[in-house]
This record gives structure tokens, C-alpha cells and sequence, in this order.
């Protein structure tokens, strides 16, 4: 089985992309946030944990996390973000681990994983490649206030968040340039399918 990682910024079209390769290519896709979101709900250990360490401020009236509430703090608190991701990034992986050893078992040949923290928690041990999508800030900032109804200040912050594109650059083994229409980044990932075996 083929494990590829696909990384980039928030925004540069990593949904997006793993929608086309599976309906060409019949990829079997893993979001990490998905994972990362199923491992947050009431009654979890890492649910337990972000309370105790957050206060109880930090849930809902159902006792569920309350997610804006919690992305104002991390994507502006350098240390509470590494306070949640010490507590969620582990598991995430530990869980990711799972699904993968599940998919060889059904013999699945191309798994791709996508998270926009893939270099910073050393995904390259367990992908064969790591693709990164390159989108520049002023078009991703364009398309997730428009589509997603983030604020400008929102989308600074997560960026400001993440890596810089010249990380990305050096850890990626491949780049695929979203910043076009899509049909152009189609015709990037044929070509990259093509070269995969
Ligand atoms: C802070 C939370 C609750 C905000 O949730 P919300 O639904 O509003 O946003 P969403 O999850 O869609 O994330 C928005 C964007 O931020 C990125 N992002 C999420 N967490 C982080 C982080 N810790 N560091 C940098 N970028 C991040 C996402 O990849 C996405 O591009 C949520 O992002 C979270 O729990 N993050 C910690 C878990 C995590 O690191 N997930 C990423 C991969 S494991
Ligand atoms: N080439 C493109 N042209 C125009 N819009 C695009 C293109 N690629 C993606 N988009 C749009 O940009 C927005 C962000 O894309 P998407 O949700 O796939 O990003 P993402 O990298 O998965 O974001 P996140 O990191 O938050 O998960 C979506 O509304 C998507 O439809």
C-alpha cells in the first residue's frame, strides 16, 4: 500500500484534492482533523484532558468542546496551542496508526492522509511521500472568507499558526500549486498518480 501524506496551509485545498483522488483514483482518504475531532468528543480521554487543562469555560452547554471558543485561544497563544496539541497529537497519530494497519489488511493500494501539521509531528515515518499544496496567502485568505466566512484577522492568525512556506518546501517531496483554477491542479495530480509506482 501506497501511503501518501498531503500537507499545506489552511485553506490551500487539501479537502478539495483528497475528494478528487478518491472519486478518480478510488484513494482511500484520512483527515486529521476528522480523527483528531472524533477523539475530542464528551467522554474521551483527550475530551477529559482539554477540560481539565482549559477550564470548564471551554464546553458548551451540552458539554460538548465549544470550538471557536477554543480556536480563539490556541491560534493566538503560542503556548496553549502546544498545550492542546500535547494532549490531541498523539492520540491522533496513535489512531491514525490503527486505520492504516486496518487498510493494509484489506489490501487498499493508495491511502492518503492529509493534515496541515504533517511535518511539524514527523508524519514522514509513516508516509512514503509527503505532497505538499501550495496556495498563495492572498488567494486561500480570498477563497475561506468567501466560502468558509472566516474573518481576515481569523485567517492571519491560523496561518501566522502554521508553518512558513519555505519548511514545507524543504520537508515535501513533491508540490502541487493550487493557486489556479482547479482543472490545472487535476492535471498536476494525473501526473503525479502516474509517477507513484
Ligand atoms: C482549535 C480547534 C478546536 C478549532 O476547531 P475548528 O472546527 O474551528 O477548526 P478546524 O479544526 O477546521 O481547523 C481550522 C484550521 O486550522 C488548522 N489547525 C487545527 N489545529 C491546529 C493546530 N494545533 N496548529 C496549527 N493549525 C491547526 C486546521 O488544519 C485547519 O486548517 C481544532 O482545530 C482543534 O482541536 N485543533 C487541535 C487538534 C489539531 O491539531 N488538529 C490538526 C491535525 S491533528
Ligand atoms: N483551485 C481552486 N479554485 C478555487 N477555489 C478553490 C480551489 N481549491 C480549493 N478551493 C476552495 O477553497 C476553499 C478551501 O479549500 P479546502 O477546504 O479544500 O482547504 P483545506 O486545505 O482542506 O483547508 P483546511 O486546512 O482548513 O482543512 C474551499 O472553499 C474550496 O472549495
Amino acid at each position: 500500500m501506497k501511503i501518501i501524506g498531503i500537507t499545506g496551509g489552511v485553506g490551500a485545498g487539501k479537502t478539495q484534492i483528497l475528494e478528487y483522488l478518491n472519486d478518480r483514483y478510488g484513494a482511500t482518504v484520512c483527515q486529521a482533523d476528522e480523527v483528531a475531532r472524533k477523539l475530542q468528543k464528551k467522554g474521551t480521554d483527550c475530551h477529559r484532558a482539554i477540560a481539565e487543562h482549559f477550564g470548564g469555560e471551554i464546553l458548551d452547554s451540552k458539554g460538548e468542546l465549544n470550538r471557536e471558543k477554543l480556536a480563539q485561544i490556541i491560534f493566538t497563544d503560542e503556548k496553549e496551542r502546544a498545550a492542546l496539541n500535547e494532549i490531541v497529537h498523539p492520540a491522533v497519530k496513535e489512531e491514525v496508526r490503527k486505520i492504516i494497519k486496518k487498510e493494509e489488511r484489506r489490501h487498499t493500494s493508495l491511502f492518503i492522509l492529509e493534515a496541515a501539521l504533517l511535518i511539524d509531528d514527523h508524519y514522514e515515518q509513516i508516509c512514503d511521500e509527503i505532497w505538499y499544496v501550495y496556495v498563495e496567502d492572498a488567494i486561500r485568505k480570498k477563497r475561506l472568507i468567501y466560502a468558509r466566512g472566516y474573518d481576515a484577522e481569523k485567517v492571519d492568525d491560523i496561518i501566522a499558526s502554521q508553518l512558513p512556506k519555505e519548511v514545507f518546501l524543504r520537508n515535501c517531496d513533491r508540490v502541487i500549486d493550487n493557486s489556479g483554477i482547479f482543472e490545472e491542479t487535476k492535471i498536476q495530480l494525473d501526473e503525479m498518480v502516474r509517477n507513484l509506482w
